[in-house]
């Protein structure tokens, strides 16, 4: 496999109040053009690896290489983080705008990314406006209209109702899949072991703070998978060992 994101050796300590908290204890792993899912108990530092995989946070030490040195990536976050006082066309235009684009071609831009998420006719609508699975559908659009070629995200579907996160994470799927978006690399922190076999190609399992790499599991399902078949639920089993080891 071909790597397009080199974690090496990534240790990570928090202070708080005087004390040391550690995270993470010396993580190593590839990722390729694969949709990997961290999985771990709560509070591991699944999300800590990924804000250092986006450089929101600095490791300690270990580092992280990118096989593309200018790689764009797009990062969705657990809740949505739209700005209130800008309409859903000027929420996602705004990254662009940020990267030097003009408005006119920000706009046209985002409007691409909104209409492959379904929201073509609410551009002009304010984020108190819509649904939380409209939110979230904003919120990955603006991830993907800066064309990125991998894209990290946390805990996406863990806020909505399950009908609606179903169907964004079978959505997600197919842009991944079909190739119609930039992305080539998803990263998915989850707590959720089942939407991770559902979605991921492989399964990174954290042990309990300070995280260390448990086990690597590779999904190999063909998709759509059946989340009854008897593939799913042995890696289901497997999966269920390390976490509660
Ligand atoms: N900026 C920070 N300062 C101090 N402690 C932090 C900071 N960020 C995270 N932590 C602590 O580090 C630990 C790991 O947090 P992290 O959010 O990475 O875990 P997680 O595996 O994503 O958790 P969850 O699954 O519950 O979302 C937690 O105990 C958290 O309280």
């Amino acid at each position: 496999m071909q790597p397009i994101i080199s974690i090496r050796n990534v240790v990570k300590t928090f202070k708080e109040g005087g004390k040391a908290l550690p995270v993470l204890e010396g993580i190593t792993f590839d990722i390729g053009e694969e949709f990997v899912a961290i999985l771990g108990p709560s509070g591991c530092g699944k999300t800590t690896l990924l804000r250092i995989i986006a450089g929101l946070e600095k490791a300690d030490s270990g580092e992280i290489v990118f096989t593309h040195k200018d790689a764009q990536i797009g990062f969705v976050f657990q809740s949505p983080t739209l700005l209130p006082w800008m309409t859903v066309l000027e929420n996602v235009a705004l990254p662009l705008r940020v990267r030097g684009m003009s408005w006119k071609e920000a706009e046209e831009k985002a409007r691409k990314y909104l209409s492959l998420v379904g929201l073509q006719s609410f551009e002009n609508f304010y984020p108190r406006e819509l649904s939380g699975g409209m939110k979230q559908r904003v919120n990955i659009a603006r991830a993907l209209a800066i064309e990125p070629l991998i894209l990290l995200m946390d805990e996406p579907f863990s806020q909505l109702d399950p009908l609606t996160a179903e169907s964004l994470r079978s959505e997600v799927l197919d842009m991944w899949q079909w190739g119609v978006t930039s992305v080539r690399t998803i990263v998915m922190v989850t707590h959720n072991v089942d939407e991770a076999i559902f979605m991921a190609d492989r399964l990174v399992i954290f042990t309990a703070r300070p995280a260390k790499v448990a086990a690597i599991i590779p999904v190999e399902i063909p998709r759509p998978r059946d989340r009854r078949s008897p593939e799913f639920q042995k890696i289901e089993d497997k999966v269920y060992e390390y976490i509660s080891a």
